[in-house]
C-alpha cells in the first residue's frame, strides 16, 4: 500500500484517521451509486439460481465474494490489518512476500470482525432502500458491485480499531479504569463526539448530492434528481455506519489491556 494511503504508522493521530474516514466516504458514496445502476436483481441472492455453480454452496453473490476473497487472500490482502474477509474460514494463505505492516494495533484486534453483521445489514436493510425493484438479468455485475459496497463499508467500520487505539493512547488515564471494569457505557461515552457525528452525516448527504447529480450541458431539467437518495446515505451513516464503528471501537478497547 502506498504510504499516503495508510494511517497505520507510528505517526498515528486522530486527525489523520478522520482524514482517512472522510476520504473513504467518497468510496462508499461512489460504490452505492454504482450498485444503484442496477435494479434489485433478486436471483443474485437466491440460492436456487446459483445451485448449478460448482462449489458455490449458496447464492451467486456468496460465490463471487468467496472466490474473490480467496484470490485476494493469496495476493496478501488480509495480511493488511485494515482488511477483513467476509468468509474468513478456509481462506488460502498469502503467496506474496510479507509486507511490513507496522504493528500499531493491540494483538487482540485480530479477533474483532463484525462482517457478519455488516453483511446482514447491507442485504436485509440497506439494499432495499436504495435500489429500484426489478430484474435486468445482470446478476454477475450486480454481485460485483455488492462486493465493492461491502468491502468499502467493512473497511470504514473496522477503522474503528485505529480510532480506538489513538483515543486510548491520547487519554489512557480515562480509558483504563473503564476497560478494567469492562464498562461498555462509559467507553461509549468517552469515545462519542456528537458534533463530529452530525458533521459526518451532513457531509455524506452533501457528497451524495454532489457525486450523484445528473450533469447536463443544457437546461437543467434534472435538478434535484440524484442517483442515490442523499437522505438514505445520511441514514446509512446515522443508523449503521457510525454505530457499528463505535461497536468496533468498544470491542477493541475491551481487550486493549489483555
Ligand atoms: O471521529 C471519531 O472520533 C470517531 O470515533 C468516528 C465516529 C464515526 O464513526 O464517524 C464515531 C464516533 C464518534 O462519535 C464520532 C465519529
Amino acid at each position: 500500500m502506498a504510504k499516503a494511503e495508510s494511517n497505520v504508522s507510528d505517526g498515528l493521530t486522530l486527525e489523520l484517521i478522520r482524514e482517512s474516514l472522510i476520504r473513504q466516504e467518497d468510496t462508499i458514496v461512489f460504490s452505492l451509486i454504482e450498485r444503484a445502476r442496477f435494479p434489485l436483481n433478486s436471483p443474485t441472492y437466491d440460492k436456487s439460481y446459483a445451485s448449478s455453480v460448482p462449489g458455490s454452496g449458496g447464492s451467486l453473490v456468496e460465490f463471487i465474494v468467496k472466490q474473490t476473497e480467496a484470490i485476494q487472500a493469496k495476493a496478501g490482502r488480509y495480511e493488511n490489518p485494515e482488511e477483513h474477509p467476509f468468509f474468513p474460514d478456509n481462506l488460502p494463505p498469502s503467496q506474496v512476500p510479507p509486507q511490513k505492516n507496522p504493528e500499531v494495533l493491540h494483538p487482540a484486534a485480530m479477533s474483532v470482525n463484525i462482517n457478519k453483521i455488516i453483511w446482514d445489514m447491507y442485504f436485509n436493510e440497506l439494499l432495499p432502500l436504495f435500489v429500484t425493484p426489478g430484474d435486468d438479468g445482470n446478476y454477475a455485475s450486480t454481485a460485483a458491485r455488492d462486493l465493492e459496497c461491502l468491502q468499502a463499508l467493512s473497511r470504514r467500520i473496522h477503522y474503528g480499531k485505529l480510532v480506538a487505539e489513538v483515543k486510548f493512547r491520547d487519554e489512557r488515564k480515562d480509558y483504563e479504569p473503564a476497560i478494567r471494569a469492562q464498562d461498555r457505557d462509559t467507553l461509549i461515552n468517552l469515545l462519542t463526539f456528537a458534533r463530529v457525528e452530525e458533521a459526518v452525516k451532513k457531509r455524506v448527504e452533501k457528497k451524495a448530492m454532489t457525486f450523484g447529480q445528473e450533469v447536463t450541458l443544457g437546461d437543467d431539467g434534472n435538478k434535484g434528481k440524484y442517483k442515490v437518495n442523499p437522505a438514505i446515505v445520511s441514514r446509512l451513516y446515522g443508523d449503521w455506519v457510525i454505530p457499528l464503528t463505535k461497536d468496533v471501537e468498544v470491542e477493541y478497547l475491551l481487550h486493549r489491556l489483555d
